[in-house]
């Protein structure tokens, strides 16, 4: 069942480097992730996000450094072994065969264990629950190359919560999704942390850091500018040096903070 009790991990990245060509990408990153902890990572387009998060997953390999699960190396765990512990919603996918929505979420099942094995009823039972959650079960029996971009998003999701494994990397996992379920995603990756997940994820929307995560990390030229808490981290100055825009930080009254375009027209960035 995907509520078993969550095994306390710790994926870091140590002194990472990479290039491409001669661009240099990423440039001694060094990033920690806890049990429990929601960590967004900022960047604007092109930063290297999705690079670093194909390297925490094994997908690319450093050119220096080296990448850490609970202190071992990453390349001394098998492809299924990953899997039981660390599930990833890509950017964006179009699956070349209309799988039903269902089917595609029960492959997140299959990781851990192979995807020859025949599904037993509580993989089709945990399908559902996780259909549910997520608020699509009226998704099931759709093929997945005919249902929209944010139901797409959603059943990519779906599919890395039904894995099951501690650590959930997400590459903009709000990107296409209406309003509400932007919220209520939200909701449930801090439920997901509370009972010990790890939570990894891009954003281009610094309001979902302030609201979800437990900790931001900046990524800019290549390099962790910044990585802390929340409130120490989103300044309006560190806003118009990363997107070039100017912003107010409001608290608002639950005491949390709330981030507003000014709409004052500044230089862009680097101009
Ligand atoms: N396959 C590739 N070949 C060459 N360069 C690439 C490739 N993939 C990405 N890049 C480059 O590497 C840099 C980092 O890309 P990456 O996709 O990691 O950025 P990102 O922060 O995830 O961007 P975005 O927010 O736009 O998704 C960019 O300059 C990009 O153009």
């Amino acid at each position: 069942m995907i509520t078993a009790a969550i095994a306390t991990e710790c994926l870091e990245a140590r002194a990472v480097h990479f290039r491409r060509g001669t661009r240099v990408i990423l440039s001694d990153i060094t990033l920690r992730l806890h049990s429990g902890e929601i960590v967004a990572l900022l960047g604007a387009n092109g930063a290297g996000k999705s690079t670093l998060f194909r390297i925490l997953l094994g997908f690319l390999k450093p050119e220096h450094g080296e990448v850490r699960l609970n202190d071992e190396l990453l390349a001394a765990f098998s492809r299924r072994a990953l899997a039981q512990r660390i599930a990833y919603v890509p950017q964006a996918h179009i699956a070349p065969f209309p799988y039903r929505v269902h089917d595609v979420v029960l492959l997140g099942r299959l990781a851990e264990t192979g995807i020859f094995r025949t599904p037993q009823p509580a993989d089709h039972q945990a399908v559902g629950e996780v259909l549910e959650r997520l608020a699509i079960t009226h998704l099931a029996a759709r093929p997945y190359t005919e249902i929209s971009g944010g139901e797409r998003q959603l059943t990519l999701i779906a599919r890395a919560l039904a894995q099951g494994a501690s650590i959930l990397v997400m590459d903009e996992p709000m990107t296409g999704l209406d309003y509400g379920y932007q919220v209520r995603l939200l909701q449930h990756l801090i439920d997901l942390a509370g009972s010990g997940r790890t939570i990894l994820l891009s954003t281009h929307n610094p309001e979902h850091a302030v609201q979800a995560a437990t900790r931001i990390a900046v990524l800019r030229d290549g390099a962790i500018m910044a990585d802390g808490p929340p409130a120490q981290i989103i300044t309006p100055s560190l806003i118009r040096a990363l997107y070039g825009v100017a912003v107010s930080t409001l608290t608002n009254a639950e005491g949390r903070m709330v981030i507003v375009p000014t709409m004052e027209r500044v230089s862009p960035i680097g101009a």
